[in-house]
């Protein structure tokens, strides 16, 4: 319904509206529980005046959805000149010629209503109150159809939904990922149990809806959790996993592997990384916190050797066959907290040229930043999805012998109020 209200009309062309518009009022809203039960408590929430989304103020995502996107791109920009002042000039912010549906990854929770309706969405924050969405304008159009379906096949099936309070029930979330490139599509039934009633009936009819889902995965989750996934999973249909390509490299990505968000930007984002790395064939280059092993990967024909290192072993399990996948021979992967891993070296005497660095939103750490130092690179290419905790890591290191020499954001999260950047480190008097 929404998709042609918003979806469409939006992407072809935002509508800018006059900012007086932005400006939120305030609407007073009675809290509903999964079972759509009225809640006694009430609270304020602030919902923009005609909001491209129905739900937007209530799923806590999407900050900036109402904002003109050039004016998204002019707020990110100024916040990250503002917090890496101190440290070095900021270049002009990258942003999306299409700002909409970018989403790769996308993540459901199912409960139900009284009436027994099943129904999808996203918790409201900090709450297990189910917000119901149908479609999400940063979300892959794919995901969303696939989503919904799974909803209708749950009646026909007779799956009861999972209580989060209680305990009761059986399907928590799902989960879709989609190659951008590969058109390929994974589909992760969560369940807070291992058996999923007609399981090979159910995998056939929602094969039969969404033919381009090419494996889907139960996992079992049975934790009273925040975590979407649990340990242990069971390959229903096709490889298990995805494919995608990435600046000219395919890459195999697992469920629980991480692989950024934003296809389209990723490729941007790590071309730039690695032209700001500045590499002639002759380094030794660390790529650490390296995911599925997409930055070392790629930059590998352009170094000597590439020591990458990441905690997820799943994501690790992925990079060494995204390395024979691609033919790439001068990579080593390391199973390992990239601290520990790079204290190690440091204490063993050994040296790297360049460090690639690209830790999850919380920001590196001292024992990591410390062994950066002793392992004394000519440079260090900081990839961060939050600047707050860059600037921060900026600090110690520039405390330590280095210089910032640029930063690039690299807008990989439009419509909301996060932003990605690279920064480049040189070490002084090298
Ligand atoms: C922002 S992602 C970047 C991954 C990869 N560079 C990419 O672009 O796809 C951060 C990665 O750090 C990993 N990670 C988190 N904490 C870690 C730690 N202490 N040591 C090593 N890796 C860690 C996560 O599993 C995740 O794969």
């Amino acid at each position: 319904m929404a998709e042609k209200k918003t979806g469409k009309k939006f992407v072809q062309k935002p509508k800018f509206r006059n900012e007086k518009k932005y400006k939120t009022d305030k609407t007073e809203v009675k809290k509903y529980n999964t079972f759509g039960k009225k809640k006694a408590e009430k609270k304020i929430v602030v919902k923009s005046e005609k909001s491209l989304c129905p739900v937007h103020g209530k799923c806590g995502g999407c900050q900036l959805l109402d904002m003109p996107y050039e004016k998204q791109l002019k707020q990110k920009q100024k916040q990250v000149n503002k917090l890496l002042k101190p440290y070095c000039n900021t270049e002009k912010i990258i942003g999306m010629e299409n700002p909409f549906h970018y989403r790769n990854k996308v993540h459901a929770v199912f409960g139900h209503r009284k009436d027994g309706t099943v129904i999808s969405g996203i918790y409201q924050q900090g709450t297990h109150f189910i917000v119901p969405v149908d479609e999400c304008l940063i979300e892959d159009k794919r995901a969303d159809a696939i989503i919904r379906d799974i909803r209708d096949l749950l009646k026909s099936f007779k799956i009861k939904t999972y209580n989060e309070d209680t305990g009761y029930g059986l399907f928590r979330h799902v989960l879709v990922r989609t190659g951008h490139h590969s058109g390929q599509v994974m589909v992760v039934l969560v369940l807070g149990s291992p058996i999923l009633p007609s399981k090979n009936n159910f995998v056939k009819a929602l094969r039969k809806l969404h033919p381009e889902i090419t494996t889907i995965i139960l996992n079992v989750n049975n934790q009273k959790t925040s975590m979407i996934l649990g340990e242990k999973e069971t390959v229903l249909y096709g490889k298990g996993y995805i494919e995608d390509e990435l600046c000219g490299h395919i890459f195999r990505i697992s469920s629980k592997s991480f692989y950024q968000v934003n296809t389209v930007q990723t490729e941007k984002l790590y071309t730039k990384a690695i032209e700001l790395a500045s590499l002639t064939g002759k380094e030794r280059v660390i790529d650490a916190y390296c995911g599925i092993g997409t930055i070392g990967l790629i930059a590998s024909d352009k170094a000597k050797e590439v020591i990458s290192v990441e905690l997820n072993p799943d994501a690790v399990k992925d990079a060494i066959v995204n390395a024979k996948r691609n033919g790439i021979k001068n990579v080593r992967f390391y199973q390992n907290d990239a601290g520990v891993f790079m204290r190690q070296m440091a204490d063993e005497g050994e040296s790297a040229d360049v460090v690639f660095m690209d830790p999850p939103r919380s920001g590196s750490d001292e024992k990591f930043l410390s062994s950066v130092v002793t392992l004394n690179p000519k440079r260090v290419v900081y990839v961060s999805c939050d600047p707050t905790t860059l600037a921060r890591d900026l600090k110690y290191l520039t405390k330590h012998g280095y210089s910032a020499v640029t930063a690039v954001p690299v807008d990989m999260f439009p419509a909301t109020e996060h932003v990605e950047t690279v920064c480049c480190l040189h070490r002084v008097n090298s």
